[in-house]
């Protein structure tokens, strides 16, 4: 959360003339909701339902980039999605992490002891971000213009 998935995907696709696209903007313009609103309306379960099909019907019909939400890869059937497909892991530490995402109540996996709760889910995590990924790219004190050429770099990928 707060990796820079949105702003890396959003430069990556322009460096690449390719369109971008964002599972968290699909879910939230399709139920007309923020997601801090659904997680307290009908829990994380039900968000991750809606996840798990917004990120199939993107990988389906979205040939550009695509950001996923921070917490996708925790579905067994969106791992196996990702296989075959060129996926970067953005990875940051945890200071870097509280700087970007602050208290900001927009993340509800972060709305208390922002600093712990990140720690707990990274741990839980890094196993499958990494299992997932075909590029790691530490974004620590680099801008989102140095992460988007590392991830270029990774991908052996050329901008148009
Ligand atoms: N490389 C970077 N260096 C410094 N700040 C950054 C960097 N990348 C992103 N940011 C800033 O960090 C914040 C979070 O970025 P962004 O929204 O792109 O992350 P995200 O991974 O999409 O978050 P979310 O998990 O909420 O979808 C923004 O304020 C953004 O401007
Ligand atoms: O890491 C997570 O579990 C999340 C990340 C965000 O992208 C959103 O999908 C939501 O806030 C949950
Ligand atoms: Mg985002």
């Amino acid at each position: 959360m707060g990796v820079g998935k949105s702003t890396v995907g959003r430069l990556l696709a322009e460096r690449l003339g390719v369109g971008y696209r964002d599972t968290d903007d699909d879910i939230v313009a399709a139920e007309g909701r923020t997601i801090a609103e659904i997680f307290v309306d009908e829990g994380e379960a039900a968000f991750r339902a809606l996840e798990k099909a917004a990120v199939r019907a993107a990988l389906a019909e979205h040939p550009g980039v695509v950001a996923l939400g921070g917490g996708a890869v925790l579905d067994a059937d969106t791992r196996a999605l990702l296989a075959g497909q060129r996926v970067v892991y953005l990875s940051m530490e945890v200071e870097e992490a509280v700087r970007r995402t602050g208290l900001n109540v927009a993340r509800p996996l972060l709305a208390v002891n922002p600093r712990k709760q990140w720690r707990e889910l990274m741990e839980a995590r890094r196993h499958l971000y990494e299992e997932v990924a075909t590029a790691v790219v530490a974004t620590d004190g680099r801008t989102p213009e140095e992460v988007t050429q590392a991830a270029l770099d990774a991908l052996e990928l050329k901008q148009v």
